[in-house]
């Protein structure tokens, strides 16, 4: 585990609101210029991070209330990615990447949501994993309700103490990962959240044009995520770290900067989500022109879709481009039901902009097309998002099955083709560049791509049509448009770092 760096506390990571906003914002532009870099995700805590998002895959099934908590895996090789699940009724999720992985786990590392029982991790073992690492708050095996059912404590204590016997007697690393966030890495997914353009596209159709909702959205989030992710009773937390063999954590310091980190985490988790919101009639709708498609290429549900552009906003803290930070995941659908919490869909591939692997920070140009020299602009080097998503890609694209795309920004004019021709049958994304023409880059072809479906974030055409009947020219996309806002939009669509 890693430890608070030297001085104490990270700056103001804890805060709950959006609160002194344009302080955040210089302390951000004073970490870029003294480090050259945004604060950037570490690998661990991206997975990590998933890891939790995927406890809340949305299901179809009946959640029980049991003493087996559901529970989320990222299943990593070589640092890359190869599946993401989550447990359902009938199975644990060491259970489901056995049967998805098999043998294939061999040097994997595994990040899990909760410590996992006995039944999972010795088969887990068994299979040679590299690591397996776990969220230091209550394990599978519920350690909580003493009161209520004494019998089923007495049997997660048994698990516990079988766990640790696998753990000491195996060759797999079973830890904990949590490192300690940079510097404004809070403040940072804070602000950019607020401009994502998401809420953005929802702000331009409130009457006073202001994020408040934003605002209240994501304290609902921490609220929630802190009751399912957190331990709020340190003294149960100690009890409980000790009984999962995390003795060496309950004294302090590294007890409170244990806490910290996972309180850091819970915090990023619920801004990310938070910028992805359940507002109103807003969310993956088809454009214009594809409103009559066939019934057989429908949307995901809403909350499904939901989940995994907030998946692909999480993979955009990874970027190496310090002005905009692009995430995309690819899933897929199989034809029938499979075992794993997530129904049918299964994980196919994830990436984010960055610079071709293996260089160095200095061996390309960071800068934007406001630069006048052409030869020193980023944009020849830097790998897309789906480009990376689609290289990096664990499972084929089958033809015959449902395989969609999610895209924190609309795809650009290099990544259009290559999504058809990879043979993605479905495109998530936003459109707030669409139909742009900048010097190096350009968005004019994914308004014109046929034969792939388009999603973009908006209001529902239900209500659309409402909006069309008092005045048809007042729209673009569902939202009610006037030029100077739409403008505005652009304009504070980043955290603009880019006056080098
Ligand atoms: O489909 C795409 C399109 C772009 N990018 C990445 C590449 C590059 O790192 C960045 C370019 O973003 P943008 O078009 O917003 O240009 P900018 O110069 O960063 O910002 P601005 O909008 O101010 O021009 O986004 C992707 O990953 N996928």
């Amino acid at each position: 585990m890693g430890v608070v760096p030297p001085g104490g506390r990270r700056h103001g990571t804890a805060r709950h609101g959006t609160g002194t906003a344009r302080h955040s914002l210089i302390n951000i532009y004073l970490f870029f210029f003294k480090t050259g870099q945004m604060p950037r995700l570490s690998k661990v805590n991206l997975f990590t991070l998933l890891s939790l998002w995927m406890e809340l895959f949305p299901s179809a099934e009946q959640q029980k209330k049991s003493q087996v908590k559901k529970s989320g895996l990222v299943v990593v090789k070589n640092m890359k990615i190869i599946g993401l699940h989550c447990s359902s009724t009938d199975l644990h999720a060491g259970q489901i990447a056995l049967i998805k992985h098999g043998s294939r786990l061999k040097n994997c590392d595994l990040y899990f949501s909760r410590k996992p029982c006995s039944t999972c991790l010795k088969m887990i073992v068994n299979a040679g994993v590299n690591r397996i690492s776990y969220w230091p708050a209550d394990p599978e095996i519920s350690l909580q309700n003493e009161v209520s059912n004494p019998t089923s404590t007495e049997d997660a204590k048994l698990d516990a103490k079988a766990v640790e016997r696998l753990k000491s007697n195996s060759r797999a690393r079973v830890c904990v990962l949590l490192q300690p966030l940079v510097c404004y890495m809070v403040q940072f997914i804070e602000e950019t959240s607020t401009k994502f353009d998401f809420i953005q596209k929802i702000a331009k159709s409130q009457p006073d044009y202001n994020t408040d909702f934003y605002t209240a959205c994501r304290q609902e989030r921490i609220k929630e995520y802190e009751s399912l992710f957190l331990i709020s009773n340190e003294e149960i937390h100690k009890q409980i770290l000790m009984t999962i063999g995390l003795e060496n954590l309950c004294e302090n310091p590294y007890f409170s900067n244990l806490r910290q980190n996972m309180k850091d985490l819970v915090l990023v988790l619920a801004s990310v989500a938070a910028s992805v919101p359940v507002f109103g009639c807003f969310g993956f709708y088809r454009s214009g022109s594809q409103r009559t498609a066939e019934a057989d290429d429908q949307c995901l549900p809403q909350d499904v879709a939901r989940h995994c552009m907030i998946q692909a906003r999480l993979l955009a803290y990874r970027t190496e481009d310090h002005k905009t930070g692009v995430g995309a995941i690819i899933w897929a659908e199989e034809k029938s039901r499979g075992c794993d919490g997530t129904g049918a869909m299964y994980f196919i591939g994830c990436g984010y902009n960055a610079f071709p692997v293996g260089s160095e920070y200095a061996d390309f140009p960071h800068m934007d097309d406001k630069q006048k020299d052409r030869e020193i602009r980023k944009f020849r080097y830097i790998i897309h998002a789906e480009q990376n998503a689609l290289t990096f890609r664990c499972r084929e694209i089958k033809p015959d099955e449902r395989s969609m795309i999610f895209v924190t920004k609309c795809p650009c004019d290099e990544c259009v083709p290559l999504i058809k021709g990879a043979g993605i049958k479905q495109i998530y994304a936003g459109d707030v560049d669409a139909g742009k023409k900048k010097a190096d880059i350009s968005y004019m072809k994914f308004g014109e791509l046929e034969g792939v479906s388009k999603f973009t974030w908006q209001l529902s055409p239900l209500q659309t049509n409402a909006l069309e009947f008092h005045d048809p020219t007042a729209r673009e996309n569902g939202v009610q448009k006037t030029k100077s806002l739409d403008d505005q939009q652009h304009q504070s669509k980043k955290l603009c770092l880019g006056h080098y």
